[in-house]
Parts: structure tokens; sequence; C-alpha cells
């Protein structure tokens, strides 16, 4: 099965669905949709408002747009006319956010694989994993050294910020405190601090560095530096978006120890949350074939579909 793939938004996440898709022998990509009219590609590119012309062209559409407005605006739109994944992150909607995709995509018979990615995505499904192991488990999550491309989408969407990235920094010595089994009172509000930097006109800034600091879900219960830098700094130090991370998960059996670790080292966030969406995009399209509808967290998608093997093969190999 070829599975046709259009991609909304030409983003850092947008190219590294369209490098992944041309890389991959079970997709072919379509096209690119976006907002602006000339993107660096050779791919084919349309607006992104005729998207619904091509409904029957596209077996699934990855969103590779921001979290931060343009999911929760735009999301349950294109489900409307297609199967469809994307990255939300922003953990405190995405129940109501499945709420909203499920009932659209039900009522058009699509399938909307939602908030994939590695946080929430891969670690979503390690901490489950891990919570299911232990009577009394220790779990923390640790983000970092990094660039967030969720909280870089956010800061950009403050009025007057021209560029921005925003780095988490995790601290050392709660993550060996995790590791000991420990972490029972680690906070990860006060684990990791965030820091900004941003272009902008002098004179907004204070209001930029309020409106971050302040910023509800993202930003708020963390301490916050914001730095504001020349363009010409940005273009300096700013290039790349390296990330990683731990899930850590303790506890003790008939008084022996356990600790289970998840861990990512990223030279490229969006390279690998693309390769983690194209891989909840195939299973998508194996659900749409098997009849399915409706929205779908990582949680609920059965693991075998994510692979280009049969189920067959990995009972052979990998089971
Ligand atoms: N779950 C997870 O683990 C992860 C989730 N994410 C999510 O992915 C989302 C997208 O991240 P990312 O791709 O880095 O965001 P970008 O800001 O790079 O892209 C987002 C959108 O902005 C538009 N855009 C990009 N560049 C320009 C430009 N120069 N001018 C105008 N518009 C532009 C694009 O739309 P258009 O082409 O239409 O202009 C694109 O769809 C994040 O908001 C985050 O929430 C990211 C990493 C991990
Ligand atoms: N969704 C995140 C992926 C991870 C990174 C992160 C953080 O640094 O706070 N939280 O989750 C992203 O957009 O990069």
């Amino acid at each position: 099965m070829t599975i046709k793939a259009g991609i909304v938004g030409y983003g850092n996440l947008g190219q590294g669905v369209e490098y992944l898709i041309n890389s991959l022998d079970d997709f072919e990509l379509f096209g690119i949709f976006s907002r602006r009219e000339t993107l660096d590609t050779d791919a084919a590119v349309y607006p992104v408002e005729d998207a619904a012309n091509y409904k029957d062209d596209i077996d699934v559409m990855f969103l590779c747009v921001g979290s931060a407005t343009d999911i929760p605006e735009q999301a349950t739109g294109f489900a409307e006319h297609f199967t469809t994944v994307d990255t939300y992150d922003n953990h405190s909607k995405v129940a109501e956010h499945r709420a909203a995709m499920d009932k659209v995509a039900r009522a058009n018979n699509n399938v909307a694989v939602i908030s994939t990615g590695w946080d929430p995505g891969l670690f979503s499904m390690n901490r489950v994993l891990g919570l299911s192991l232990f009577p009394e488990p220790v779990q923390n999550t640790f983000w970092g050294k990094g660039l967030s491309q969720g909280h870089s989408d956010a800061v950009r969407q403050v009025e007057g910020v021209k560029r921005g990235v925003q780095y988490t920094i995790p601290a050392q010595d709660a993550i060996d405190q995790a590791r000991a089994g420990n972490g029972q009172d680690l906070s990860k509000t006060e684990a990791h601090d965030r820091i900004v930097y941003v272009v902008a006109d002098e004179v907004d800034h204070e209001r930029i560095r309020q409106e971050i600091v302040t910023m509800p879900a993202y930003f708020e219960p963390y301490t916050t530096t914001v730095h504001f830098i020349s363009e010409d700094e940005f273009e300096r130090d700013h290039q790349g978006a390296p990330h990683g991370g731990y899930v850590i998960t303790t506890g003790n059996l008939q008084g022996h120890n356990a600790s289970v670790e998840f861990s990512l080292d990223l030279e490229s966030n969006p390279n690998f949350t693309a390769a983690a969406m194209v891989a909840f995009g195939r299973a998508a399209a194996r659900l749409k074939a098997q009849g399915q509808s409706g929205a779908y967290t990582v949680l609920e998608v059965p693991l075998y579909l994510l692979s280009p093997q049969s189920l067959e093969d990995l009972l052979e190999s990998e089971i």
C-alpha cells in the first residue's frame, strides 16, 4: 500500500516530514499546502485554503503547523476532509483537542491521530508503560538541554516578536535523584529552567517579556528568562534544534529495586518529531483502511501499525 501524503505548513516540522516521505518506500508526497505562495522545495505547492479540493488525492494529511494557535484553529477543518496526523503539544488541552477531532473525524469517516511526536508522543507511551509496572512507581520526565519547538512557536505568536526560540534546561541533580529512586518529591517546574531569546523592537521588550513569562501552560509555572538580541546575534547563535530527555520510572518488587529509563538524544528535534509523526501516519492510513474512524492519541494506536513490516513478519523477527 503506497500512502499518498500531504503536508500542511512548511516550517521546521513540515520540512522534516517532506524529507521522510521522500525517503520511505511506502509513502509518496502529493504536495505541500502553505499560507505562502513560494517555498524552497521541489514538491508541488498549493494554497492551504484550497486543500479540500484535493481530498480524493491524499490518504494522510500531516498537519505540521504550530500548536499554540494553528492546531486549535485549523485542525478540525482538515479532519472534515482528510485522515490527519498532528503533533499538538499543549498537554493541558490534549483531551479537549481529542474530543473536538473525534467528533469531526467520526462524522466524516476519517481517522485523526493526534499529539504524536515525542512529548506528547513516545514519552507519553513510556510514561504509561512505566506506571503500569510497579505497585508504587516513582516517575519523572526531564527535557533538554535543548530547543523546544512548541515553546518557540508560542514565543513567536506574541505580537512584536520577529524571531524567537526557547531552550529547556533540566537540573542535573534532579535527574540524578530520579535515577536513584528519590524522585517522588521532585517538581518538573522546579527541575527545569526556560531560556528565551527574542528579536523585537526595544519599545516592545517589556510587554513581550511579560506576555511570555506569564503565558499559561507554556511558561507561567516555570522560571523563565527572556533575552532580547539582535537579528545578527540570532542568525549567528541560534541555528539548529537539538533536544532530548528522559522518562525515568523506579519501583520496588518484593524488595528488589527496578529502574526503567527511556531516553532521547536528538541532533534535530524537528527531524525526529517528523519520524514519529510519519510512523503514526502509517498507522493512521491502516486504521482508515480497516474502516476505523475518530481520534486516536498515541496511547490508543496498536504499536504494530507503526511498522512498515507486517504483523506476521514482526512476530517472526521482533517479538
Ligand atoms: N509532540 C511533540 O513531541 C512535538 C511537537 N511539536 C509541535 O510542532 C509544531 C510546529 O513546529 P515547527 O515546525 O518548529 O514550527 P514552525 O514555526 O517552523 O512552523 C509552523 C508554521 O509556521 C509557518 N511558517 C514557518 N516558517 C514561516 C515563515 N518563514 N513565514 C511564515 N510562516 C512560516 C508554516 O506555515 P506556512 O508554510 O503555511 O507558512 C508552518 O506551518 C510546534 O508548534 C510544536 O507544538 C514540535 C516538536 C515536538
Ligand atoms: N513538544 C516539545 C517536545 C518536548 C520538549 C519539551 C520542553 O522542552 O519543554 N517538552 O516536550 C517540542 O515542541 O519540542
